[in-house]
């Protein structure tokens, strides 16, 4: 059995927290050898909460789980971390976009990233949720200076998943028959889900459907479709942004399947032409824990449109904060 490693998840008595913790002790995320120590951070008036959810943990007598932490400190969440996922931030409500929620939330990632850089691993891989999730993980990583940029990714997955499963449908094949998606950009309507490098069944997925279904309805159906759980459910999406928390850390840390990848909110090193240091979402290979962008990919002037308007509101994301990068 390897030693365990200490996993921070915050907002951990929220809605995503109660979809996510159970997965990763029950071995979901990092394997079903890998012992892990759960580190739970939340406020103050979420502790009596998040102590129901340490006994429902400890109730599953999980075999993975090696302890529990529960703190509102982030000083104690984050010691020692050897991956993080920051969850804990204000959901949306209807008629909002994610970018408003950026002065609500801008403030708990300057926190956590000083006491990431104080107290964990100097290793730690870590996926930001809470949003806008691109610009907190760029908060996040500028607040970390003495941590590789690399270590700190945004979750584009739920996206990624969401684009699989709508051209899946279209065309009547299982979601397993879709290889290569590519999300690029920001986690927000600007998103530019692209179906040029896509296959289905081994075929060009943008040739099998109709220009005017992939501008008029696939492309705004996975841009909205966090809008869309939120106007049916009366809340954001939790269970499968769980699940793609899971997808994402899982890929990181154990690598992509072979001869496939998928999208994750990386630090820019000017790929494609997207500017150096923003969090902007690529296609990404995994491997021996690390991600590296996939090259060579043909951009059109179509998808080139789309990938700097997207750019562009991560700039402005960027500026907004600008008192919060040091
Ligand atoms: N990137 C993505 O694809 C997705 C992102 N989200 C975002 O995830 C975030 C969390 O969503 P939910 O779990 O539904 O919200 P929630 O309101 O149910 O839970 C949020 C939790 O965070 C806690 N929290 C607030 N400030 C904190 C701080 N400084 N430190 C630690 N914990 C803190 C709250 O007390 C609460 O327990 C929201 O910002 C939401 O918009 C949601 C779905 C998908
Ligand atoms: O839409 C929201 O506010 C929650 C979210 O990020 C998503 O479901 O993609």
């Amino acid at each position: 059995m390897k030693a365990p490693v200490r996993v921070t998840v915050t907002g951990a008595a929220g809605q995503i927290g109660y979809a996510l913790l159970f997965r990763i002790a029950s071995g979901a995320m990092l394997g079903d050898d890998q012992p892990v120590i759960l580190h739970l951070l939340d406020i103050t008036p979420a502790m009596d909460a998040l102590e129901g959810v340490r006994m429902e943990l400890d109730d599953c007598a999980f075999p993975l789980l090696a302890g529990i932490v529960c703190t509102d400190d982030p000083n104690v969440g984050f010691k020692d971390a050897d991956y993080a996922l920051l969850v804990g931030a204000r959901p949306r409500g209807p008629g909002m976009e994610r970018k408003d929620l950026l002065e609500a939330n801008a403030a708990i990632f300057s926190v956590q990233g000083k006491a990431i850089n104080d107290h964990a691993s100097r290793d730690i891989r870590v996926l930001v949720v809470g949003n806008p999730a691109n610009t907190n993980a760029l908060i996040t990583q500028r607040n970390a200076p003495d941590i590789d940029p690399r270590n700190f990714t945004a979750m584009m997955r739920l996206d990624h998943n969401r684009a699989k499963t709508q051209i899946a449908q279209k065309l009547d094949a299982p979601v397993t028959a879709v290889s290569t998606m590519t999300v690029w950009g920001n986690h927000s309507a600007t998103q530019y889900p692209d179906l040029h490098h896509s296959t289905v069944n081994g075929k060009v997925a943008v040739d099998a459907v109709e220009q005017q279904w992939y501008e008029d309805e696939f492309i705004p159906t996975v841009q909205q479709r966090g809008a869309a759980i939120i106007k049916a459910r009366g809340a954001s999406s939790a269970a499968s942004a769980a699940n793609a928390a899971i997808d994402h850390m899982r890929d990181w840390a154990l690598g992509t399947p072979e001869g496939d990848w998928v999208s994750m909110g990386v630090y820019s090193d000017g790929s494609y032409g997207i500017a150096e240091g923003l969090i902007y979402s690529f296609p990404c290979r995994c491997s021996g824990g690390d991600w590296s962008i996939v090259q060579g990919l043909e951009i059109n002037d179509f998808s080139r449109g789309r990938m700097q308007a997207t750019e562009q509101e991560l700039t402005e994301e960027r500026d907004a904060v600008a008192d919060l990068l040091p």
